[in-house]
């Protein structure tokens, strides 16, 4: 087995809340315990902010959402469930307990992660009577749009364990990261910390304050991070002689009184009053839930932008969204199988994402053709033409598209596309797509295209297989009792 089937989350605040989301966009069913009396609301508010970001990242078809439950006791919450996430306050007798009560209850072959941002494994796994199976999943908030989940073991989790985490991470879109030797705080944590540390210091210091040192991650470095790490931006940064000549000029520096790494302030009242109250002045009136909308709108994205990086292959984190996407077009999802032969078939279901937005406020052209080619590729896939399909060797190319605006779609507004197939023969493949306002079902624009097959390698028009034309012709023979579109064979300056 390599997926998850069903996952237990036991506290669900803020990590435990987005590990919930994260499982239940992936289709996964999720038991939680959690004691606080207003779980439910703070996991609902966690699930809500979620779904409207994955709404934005993706027009890849997401498999049913997955059945949340709440439980009242920790036992009722782990039967059954095959990855258990720990996510309780950051303390080792508290983990400990937690771990060993799970470890009693739960079924003999479950993985056990534990969220800690530091805490040993081996520390944690101690009272266990199976503690092979425990490890630290330490991922990163927010939990359901950054992937990366650092596996550490402890000296008693078994090497299986570690290999049956790390599969399970990719069919929810996540990255695992195998931390070789356990250590506090693991990797991430430890470069954080001794960033936090410095600058703890350069605010005690009035060196500058909050927001200063806050626009200095992230109108520079910070932008970097997201798509190369710091040894292949400091590899560029050693201009033609790479990393070698990086070393060289910048590696004595370390000795200079650059820092003071090694100090850990001490966050006094007073500190954490000017801490505080800077904090407030640079959030400027905005709530915890209204960052958290930007900062997903943000990711969303640099994430997207990351997936059209390295000549549309995908970069890093886009990379992995777009095998993940893969993976959602491949496994059908919501995509249409049957179909209503009395209407155009509904294909792309989508929200205007903040980075498809352009000056004028609403969603820029070019992502017009985006939906219209993912509608594309949805039909293509309901004929028969998969990624298998094209991996083969044929495919259909676009070689004609027209597209009409006749509405605006804002920043967040959920749309859809429908299709209907005008004609089919055995080399074309002539389609009509209407992009509509999901709410009121206006049509917002219209795109018509004729795709031709190809013989992918030999670069020319060849027929499509038999079967393929087959299911095609059968779509266009129920769509040819429907009314033709209106706009249908329109061209650029034609009098209506
Ligand atoms: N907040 C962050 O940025 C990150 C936190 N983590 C780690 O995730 C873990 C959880 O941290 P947060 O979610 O931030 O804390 P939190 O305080 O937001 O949530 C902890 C939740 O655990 C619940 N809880 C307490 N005792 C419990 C018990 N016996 N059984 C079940 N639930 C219980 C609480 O009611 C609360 O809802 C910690 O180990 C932390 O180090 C990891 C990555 C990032
Ligand atoms: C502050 N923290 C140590 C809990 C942070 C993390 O563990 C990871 C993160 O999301 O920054």
């Amino acid at each position: 087995m390599t997926g998850i089937n069903k996952a237990a989350c036991i506290g669900g605040g803020v990590i435990g809340g987005g590990w919930i989301a994260r499982f239940l966009l992936a289709g996964i069913d999720v038991n939680v315990f959690d004691p606080h009396p207003e779980a439910s609301r703070i996991v609902g508010e966690v699930l809500a902010n979620a779904e409207k970001a994955y709404a934005m990242l993706t027009g890849a078809p997401l498999p049913p959402r997955g059945r949340l439950t709440f439980c009242t006791t920790l036992e009722e919450a782990v039967a059954g469930a095959d990855w258990i996430q720990e996510s309780v306050p950051e303390r080792l007798d508290l983990k400990r307990g937690v771990l060993t009560e799970i470890d009693a209850v739960a079924r003999p072959d479950a993985l056990i992660g534990s969220s800690t941002s530091g805490l040993l494994p081996t520390d944690l796994q101690r009272d266990m009577k199976h503690p092979q199976r425990l490890f630290v999943a330490h991922p990163y908030n927010p939990v359901y749009l950054l992937p990366l989940v650092e596996i550490v073991g402890g000296e008693k989790t078994s090497a299986a364990t570690i290999r049956a985490a790390m599969v399970r991470l990719a069919p929810i879109g996540m990255k695992g990261v195998h931390i070789a030797k356990e250590i506090e705080a693991f990797v991430g944590d430890r470069l954080l910390e001794a960033l936090w540390r410095e600058a703890l210091w350069l605010i005690h210091d009035d060196i500058c304050t909050v927001e200063t040192l806050d626009d200095v991650i992230r109108y520079s470095f910070g932008l970097r991070w997201a798509q190369m790490g710091l040894f292949q931006t400091y590899r560029i940064a050693g201009g033609e002689a790479g990393m070698r000549h990086f070393l060289a000029q910048f590696g004595p520096c370390l000795a200079w009184p650059w820092t003071k790494l090694t100090d850990v302030v001490d966050l006094d009242d007073a500190l954490i009053e000017k801490i505080g109250r800077q904090s407030d002045e640079q959030a400027a009136g905005l709530s915890i839930r209204e960052l958290e909308r930007i900062r997903d709108e943000n990711l969303v994205g640099i994430l997207q932008a990351l997936k059209g990086g390295d000549g549309g292959r995908g970069w890093g984190a886009g990379k992995l969204l777009k095998d993940f996407e893969q993976s959602l077009w491949a496994a059908g999802g919501r995509a249409t199988t049957s179909f209503d032969p009395s209407k155009p078939l509904k294909l792309v279901e989508t929200k205007v994402s903040p980075a498809w937005v352009d000056y004028n406020g609403h969603m820029t052209e070019h992502r017009y053709l985006q939906v219209f080619g993912d509608t594309s590729d949805a039909l293509l896939r309901l004929i028969g033409v998969d990624l298998a399909y094209v991996e083969a060797g044929q495919s259909y190319y676009t070689v004609e598209t027209h597209i009409r605006h006749l509405g605006e779609a804002k920043l967040g507004q959920a749309i859809h596309s429908t299709c209907q197939v005008l004609d089919v023969d055995e080399k074309r493949l002539h389609v009509f797509h209407t992009l509509h306002d999901t709410a009121t079902g206006e049509a917002l624009a219209t795109a018509e295209h004729m795709l031709l097959h190809v013989d992918s390698k030999a670069g020319k028009a060849v027929p499509a297989p038999a079967d393929i034309i087959d299911k095609a012709k059968a779509i266009a023979r129920a769509h040819a009792e429907l009314a033709a579109p209106e706009g249908a064979g329109r061209h650029v300056g034609q009098r209506r």
